[in-house]
């Protein structure tokens, strides 16, 4: 049987004039309507209210309660203004309040006590417990893109997040960038970490992207370690990231939380969430290109992304007519795709579960990666553990995506592999081979349904530790016709530039998280577990049930 929370402080107050048990333990605040009457009256249950203390936002000292406003006939202050102090009888407290579909809202209650000392007992207490989370950040360093999605990104900080951290007393250091990869620049060479408890940017994926460059960069520089080394074992960084949706895409946040919602991102930051998070390095050939955390997608989604970049000025609207775009343009590309597959691990891209709060797949993954890499070191950097391994995917492909996440974001909520996991030390792989403009639909469709994108025949997943692509006219294959390869190499940068002409273009690009790489071949590896967010992943529905429902008091 549970034992019950040993209490710190129980008195009787008033919430909204009405008489409460209120409780306060290590781990919960709970505040407990007194029944007048009889004691036991079956259609009217007695009516209680929980928050976890690690839930709890600020506590604050109240001049007088509003109830008292209504009766103030001047004797009330004079009292005061002689009990001084003794005045403060009210607190409130402000907490963590879950919504639908994920999202926070920071709710809160005003308990009135009998005398000032209680209630300056009560503020002293649940001061203590706040403080005493050492997982709270006190500091935080905030970049703001100002011309993220709507361009809104500046008056989402000030008017939604900027008051939160105010309340629960969270000071920031706010830089506002002035150009592309200002925030990876300043975060490499001159951001003062150590006084720092975390690191916020405010826009969409690219911003994201940009922050843990200039941090994973940072971490290993001081480390001592090479951040472009394609065999490097990297150091994980140890300050978290908060992201403030303000995009256009938004999946990094979306997948991690479960909203693009940046009050609710707010809190997840307040109460010192942490979510740990796999990285990709991509290497062309031995030289360091860029890291990636969510997609990495050649063809369709590398295309619709070059495309869409020259139609910026449409904000988020610019995917979905570059999406149409390039799905009526219908390119397929050549080449081939190697892959070490994921063995002796927990998981597999086609299972029904999903990566949620507290996943035990990332847990125990996390685990043997790291037993592993400490007892295979030598033999990983050597490369001989992979070669027996490696197996080959050839032809002609519409899209080759690699989602070291779910990729799940408001267009596609379950994402571009549903059951990849955040913290696996994974990517699915997922090839999409040639098909009709029919089928092909049907797919994209499916993401958008509950139907199993990938139970299509020219489709394939892969849970993989690490792959390569290698485009047709990269191969040194002895079968490929060299005339035959200028002409198409020249034809495809025409094609490239007029794409209704109906050739096909030899290369696309890699959409890296909402970046062009424009580099075809490249050498990708999975970091297990390299940073931590600010965040918890998504939330079970169930799981809180019983704490959710607002005060009915
Ligand atoms: C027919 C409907 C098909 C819907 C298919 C939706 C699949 C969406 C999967 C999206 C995965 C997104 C992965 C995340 C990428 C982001 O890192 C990245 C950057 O984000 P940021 O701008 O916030 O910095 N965003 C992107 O690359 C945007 C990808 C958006 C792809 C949109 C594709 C729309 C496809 C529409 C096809 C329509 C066919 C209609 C035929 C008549
Ligand atoms: N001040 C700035 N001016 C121009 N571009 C910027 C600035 N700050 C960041 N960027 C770049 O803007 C791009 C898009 O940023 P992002 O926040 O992802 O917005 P969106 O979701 O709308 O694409 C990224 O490549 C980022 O490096
Ligand atoms: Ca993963």
């Amino acid at each position: 049987m549970e034992r019950p929370a040993r209490l710190l402080l129980l008195s009787e107050l008033r919430v909204r004039n009405a008489a409460c048990d209120v409780s306060m333990s290590r781990s919960l605040l709970t505040w407990k309507r007194r029944l007048s009457g009889p004691v036991y009256h079956p259609f009217r249950p007695s009516v209680s209210h929980s928050v976890l203390v690690s839930e709890i936002i600020s506590v604050r000292e109240e001049e007088e309660e509003n109830s008292s406003k209504g009766t103030d006939d001047g004797s009330w202050k004079k009292i005061k203004e002689r009990e001084g102090k003794d005045c403060r009888r009210a607190f409130t407290v402000l907490y963590v309040e879950r919504c639908q579909q994920h999202r926070w809202r920071c709710a809160e209650v005003t308990f009135t006590c009998p005398e000032g000392a209680l209630c300056q007992r009560w503020v002293g207490i649940i001061g203590e417990q706040l403080a005493a989370i050492a997982s709270r950040p006190k500091r935080l360093l905030v970049y703001i893109n100002p011309f993220s999605g709507k361009r809104q990104g500046e008056r989402i900080y000030e008017q939604k997040v900027a008051p939160l951290f105010a309340r629960a007393g969270v000071s920031t250091h706010v830089v506002v960038t002035e150009r592309a990869n200002y925030a990876r620049d300043h975060l490499r060479t001159e951001a003062e970490l150590q006084k720092i408890d975390g690191v916020v940017c405010v826009g969409g994926d690219g911003m994201f992207s940009e922050v843990i460059h200039g941090l994973i960069w940072r971490t290993q520089v001081d480390g001592g370690v090479d951040p472009t080394g394609p065999d490097e074992a990297l150091l994980p960084c140890s300050l978290r990231i908060g992201v403030i949706p303000a995009g256009s895409t938004d999946c990094i946040c979306f997948a991690t939380v479960g909203a693009n919602d940046p009050v609710t991102s707010a809190l997840h930051i307040i109460v010192g969430d942490s979510q740990p998070m796999d990285v990709c390095s991509v290497h062309d050939n031995n030289t360091f290109l860029r890291y990636s955390v969510s997609l990495l997608g050649y063809g369709f989604y590398g295309d619709v992304l070059s495309d869409s970049e020259r139609k910026r000025w449409m904000g988020p609207a610019r995917y979905d007519l570059s999406g149409v775009k390039m799905f009526l343009t219908h390119h397929y590309y050549e080449g081939t795709v190697s892959y070490l597959p994921a063995r002796g691990i927990m998981g597999t891209p086609r299972d029904a579960a999903k990566c949620r709060s507290g996943c035990v797949v990332c847990q125990q993954n996390g685990k043997l990666l790291s037993e592993k890499a400490e007892r295979y070191e030598v033999d990983e950097a050597s490369g001989s553990e992979s070669d027996s391994e490696w197996r080959t995917i050839r032809g002609k492909f519409l899209a080759i995506n690699a989602a070291s996440m779910s990729c799940a974001c408001p267009r596609s909520p379950k994402g571009l592999s549903p059951a990849a996991h955040l913290a696996d030390g994974t990517t699915d792989l997922i090839v999409v081979r040639k098909c009709s403009r029919v089928d092909f639909l049907r797919h994209l469709l499916r993401h958008t349904s509950k139907d199993d994108q990938f139970d299509l025949t020219f489709v394939e997943v892969h849970r993989v530790r690490r792959f390569r692509f290698t485009p047709r006219h990269c191969q040194s294959d002895s079968d490929l016709d060299l005339r035959e390869n200028g002409r198409r190499q020249i034809f495809g940068q025409i094609c490239r530039d007029h794409p209704a002409c109906g050739c096909v273009p030899a290369y696309s690009s890699w959409n890296c998280d909402g970046e062009i790489l424009t580099h075809a071949a490249i050498d990708v590896r999975v970091h297990c577990q390299l940073i931590k967010l600010f965040a918890r992943g998504i939330e079970e529905p169930t799981v809180f049930e019983d704490l959710a429902n607002p005060c009915a008091i």
